[in-house]
């Protein structure tokens, strides 16, 4: 117990895994935060000032699953261990403690075995630093992330504006901020915004680790270099978060040191800017339910890899935008979308290459396994066959070329060394032994044979030894405190325990069935076996030792030709996914343009084709005047659609797949689209639908006008807005205000290309006046008073809203529906006001007559309805009930005539 309390003293904010045999074991107020978290069993152990001692415990072998839902559930664990032999301790006193230490501190962002993490999803740990706004200045940020289990390692610096969207492209596990900046009411406030929306967990550290003074020294010094000159320059706020990073990584793992890349810094302006809300509302890496499935990377993510499928979220999130960059990558989807039998070899021996990365940082770490070694020699060999599939590409384009240059330095031999030492079955442990394969090392074969001859002579020593005793029964047993035994029952006791057998059998023990006996031969053979064993095994740690070095020395190679096969994973499943729905390579280029011809919704075409139903694609136009040059050179602006037309009639739908759009494109995928020219855009913002957000106490209304402020303020030439149904949470008058002067500001001082879908037909009135506002319309055909929706795009500008109709249709009491109509025509002849006769007229009469008027409920039904309920569809042929069909068409048409 008190090395107990002193370790946990020494780990205050972690829950203390204590070692003990073959569990972990719990104690105190940790025994019972985990017992409540992982439903097992609180029980008691010794006293502690009179006191029981809670405690709970997990077995060592199932002891990862217990980690992985304490780390879900936003805790800390510290590994403490026995960090000696109990033989060792006993040699110290009888009564001596075997020594204990933590040899790791488990933290959302820095596992990095594979059953705790995500294979598809990047496990990013990130710290955040400022240098405080002076006069006339904000404060600036410099982030700076990396994963532990592959070993990425980035920085950008930006100012307080773009502080939440850089950290949401990110998305870490585990963001590390100066506990000072937490003192801040406004900033505590904030990173609990952050924290919910990103699900990170928000680590308070020591000013210590952020000390801009000795940053460059502790960052050279963790890499082993002499000065960071070699890795380009950072800012010394870059290099200030990214020294607390590694400061936070040598505390948690204990000095032990993953392979990190050297730090590579993101140049501001590369990657096109998305706040969190227009990330959450365009639901690009998961639904605004949370849901993985529904978003556009679900819908888009075809790779064969986890690696694949981490770097196309990766860059899914971040989209680019240079238009070379983005020309490579479209040219590595184009080669595989082109060759369909390169596509579908590459990503057949893709399919079989394991996780390298992740591999090669658990045993740099210290914690892989033979498992590990395999991986590293199955990626390995997946790189040579890749490589020489490609070889024969005629124009492979940069993309891909530089992949194969990755590829074609990899450490081969390596891979080939792997493949000869590895047993073909192996063990998840490397101290349970069997994982070199035999003939790989004379000694080690030796050995073995010596262990497994000693134990076949064992086997037949029985025979020998039930012939001498005359004991038909006797066996041949092990246990651990007996050794190798000899057993026989009872009645066979007296006859050896005399001359002349008790010359050959020693006696061991008497039980009540049976009697165990030792012999001289039994304990050489033990003796034997016991150190070939022994030597077996030393040497296949040797053995592990050695390609371990061989394989963290290869580390850089390794970690390059991984790195290699995932843009491969990325490019090939891009252009599976092009091929299969027919997306098109978008131009991409430095205009203002905008032009998607027959565009789509990629996610919700997916949808309704699940469901059998098409969808219907429109074109947009954002550009500046057609032709003209770029729009942020010559003063011009993008333009303004207005979208108006009834609810449900598409208009989201439709505002959404042009951002998308515009993000595919620039990530360098193909896009849902018969053409699609984009310049590129710099910024995307999107008001689509806010909810409440009553946890943070601001209303509808609230939210909606925060996040309109800020595209109002950020918005430039280059940007890309999406505003859906601005200043529909107020007041009409206020709403239309609103969305009015917001059109003209966008239009004035923005100059961004922009899509403003409103129920305000008033604002229609404004492409009059304003020269790039053009309005857009989804048409709706009316039918029987019912309105159709047709979901198409054209020119011109809605003339009402139909809402009624889409009340009718969402089931509203036909009551209610029918009141709705009469104030709407009042309304519209009294130009908005409601008139006296309104209020006369008191809806519940009316509702009263309307019900008086409606059928008697035991009326006989219509016979239209009669026919219908007469029908059975599991029982029709396709013939019957077409026919049926026919039959309930015709008998309407009677009941109208
Ligand atoms: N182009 C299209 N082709 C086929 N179906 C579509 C299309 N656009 C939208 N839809 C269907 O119509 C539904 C409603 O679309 P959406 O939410 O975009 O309407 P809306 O006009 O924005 O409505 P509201 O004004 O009520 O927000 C979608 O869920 C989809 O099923």
């Amino acid at each position: 117990m008190e090395q107990f309390i002193e370790i946990k003293a020494a780990n205050p904010d972690s829950l203390l895994f204590f070692r003990m045999g073959d569990f972990y074991e719990m104690f105190f107020e940790d025994a019972e935060v985990a017992s409540r978290a992982l439903g097992i069993t609180l029980t008691k152990r010794g006293k502690h000032y009179g006191r029981d001692i809670p405690m709970c415990g997990v077995p060592l072998h199932t002891a990862d699953d217990y980690l992985q839902r304490l780390i879900a559930l936003g805790h800390r664990v510290a590994v403490c261990e026995q960090v000696e032999d109990p033989a060792e301790a006993r040699k110290r006193g009888a009564k001596s403690v075997v020594r204990r230490d933590v040899v790791r501190l488990v933290t959302p962002g820095t596992i990095t075995e594979d059953n705790l993490l995500d294979a598809r999803r990047s496990n990013f740990l990130s710290a955040l630093a400022r240098a405080k706004g002076g006069e006339g200045g904000g404060d600036r940020f410099a982030l700076a992330w990396i994963d532990m289990s592959t070993g990425a390692f980035r920085l950008a610096e930006f100012d307080a504006a773009a502080l939440a969207a850089s950290i949401a492209r990110v998305e870490p596990r585990e963001l590390l901020v100066p506990d000072s900046l937490l003192d801040e009411a406004d900033f505590r406030l904030r990173f609990r915004e952050i924290g919910a929306a990103t699900g990170a967990a928000i680590v308070p550290v020591p000013r210590a680790f952020f000390d801009g003074a000795t940053a460059g020294d502790r960052l050279a010094s963790f890499f082993g270099v002499a000065s960071l000159d070699a890795f380009g320059g950072f800012t010394r706020l870059e290099t200030t978060a990214a020294a607390a990073v590694v400061a936070y990584v040598d505390k948690t793992q204990l000095g032990r040191r993953p392979p990190l890349d050297p730090p590579q810094r993101e140049a501001s302006g590369a990657a096109m800017a998305i706040d969190a809300a227009t990330r959450a509302n365009l639901e690009l890496v998961r639904t605004l339910g949370g849901e993985r499935r529904g978003s556009l990377l679900a819908t888009i993510d075809r790779t064969v890899t986890g690696a694949g499928a981490r770097l196309l979220a990766e860059r899914l999130a971040s989209p680019l935008t240079d238009p070379e960059a983005i020309r490579r990558r479209l040219d590595a989807v184009e080669l595989f979308l082109r060759d369909s039998s390169l596509r579908e070899e590459v990503a057949g021996r893709l399919a079989r290459a394991p996780d390298m990365a992740r591999a090669l940082s658990r045993l740099a770490l210290g914690r892989g396994g033979p498992r590990d070694l395999a991986a590293v020699g199955a990626g390995l060999a997946a790189a040579v066959g890749v490589f020489g599939r490609l070889v024969e590409v005629e124009m492979p384009g940069d993309e891909v070329a530089a992949a194969m240059a990755a590829l074609g330095t990899a450490p081969h031999d390596l891979g080939g060394r792997l493949a000869e030492a590895l047993a073909d079955d192996l063990p998840l442990l490397k101290r349970d032994g069997g994982f070199v394969r035999a003939g790989f090392r004379a000694d080690l074969d030796e050995t073995r044979a010596l262990r497994d001859e000693s134990r076949q002579v064992i086997a037949s020593l029985q025979a020998t030894y039930a012939g001498l005793a005359e004991v038909k029964g006797l066996k041949i047993r092990h246990n651990n405190v007996l050794g190798y035994y000899v057993e026989v029952g009872p009645q066979h006791a007296p006859a050896m325990l005399s001359a002349p057998l008790n010359a050959t059998f020693i006696h061991r023990q008497t039980m009540a069935g049976a009697v165990r006996f030792s012999t001289v031969e039994l304990g050489a053979l033990e003796g034997k076996i016991a150190s070939a064993g022994e030597r077996a095994t030393a040497i296949e740690l040797a053995v592990f030792d050695d390609l371990t070095a061989a394989v963290i020395a290869a580390g850089a190679g390794i970690k390059r030709a991984a790195e290699a096969l995932a843009a491969l994973d990325v490019a090939s499943g891009l252009a599976a996914l092009a091929d299969a729905r027919r997306w098109t390579r978008p131009k991409v280029d430095d205009s203002g343009a905008f032009r998607i011809t027959a565009g789509r919704h990629p996610v919700v075409e997916e949808m309704l084709a699940e469901d059998g139903q098409s969808f219907v694609a429109n074109d947009a136009d954002l550009g500046a005047a057609p032709g003209a040059a770029a729009a942020s050179t010559t003063g011009e602006g993008g333009r303004i659609w207005l979208v108006t037309g009834p609810n449900m009639a598409g208009k989201s739908t439709f505002l959404r797949q042009n951002a998308l759009i515009a993000v595919l494109a620039q990530m360098g995928a193909f896009v849902p689209a018969a053409a699609a020219h984009i310049g590129v855009v710099d910024r995307l913002f999107s008001r689509v639908g806010a909810a409440d957000d009553l946890a943070r106490g601001r209303s509808t209304f609230m939210v909606e006008m925060i996040e309109t402020a800020a595209i109002l303020n950020q918005a430039g030439p280059r940007a890309l807005v999406i505003l859906d149904e601005i200043g529909r949470g107020t007041a009409t008058f206020d709403g239309l205000s609103i969305a009015w002067a917001t059109v003209e500001h966008l239009h004035a001082v923005n100059r961004s290309r922009a899509l403003f879908a409103t129920h305000y037909h008033e604002l229609t009135a404004l492409s009059e006046r304003l020269e790039r506002v053009v309005n857009a319309t989804v048409k709706v055909k009316e039918w029987k008073g019912d309105v159709v929706f047709l979901h198409e795009i054209v020119p011109g500008a809605a003339d009402r809203s139909y809402g009624i109709q889409v009340a009718k249709l969402a089931g509203l009491p036909a009551a209610v529906v029918e009141r709705a109509k009469a104030v709407l025509t009042e309304l519209e002849k009294s130009g908005g006001h409601a008139p006296a006769s309104l209020i006369d007229d008191l809806p519940l009469f009316t509702a009263a007559r309307r019900r008086a008027a409606a059928p008697a409920p035991d009326a006989p039904p219509p016979p239209v309805l009669a026919l219908l309920d007469g029908l059975r569809p599991d029982d029709m042929s396709p013939r019957e009930a077409l026919e049926a069909l026919y039959r309930l068409k015709a008998e309407r048409a009677r009941d109208e005539g």
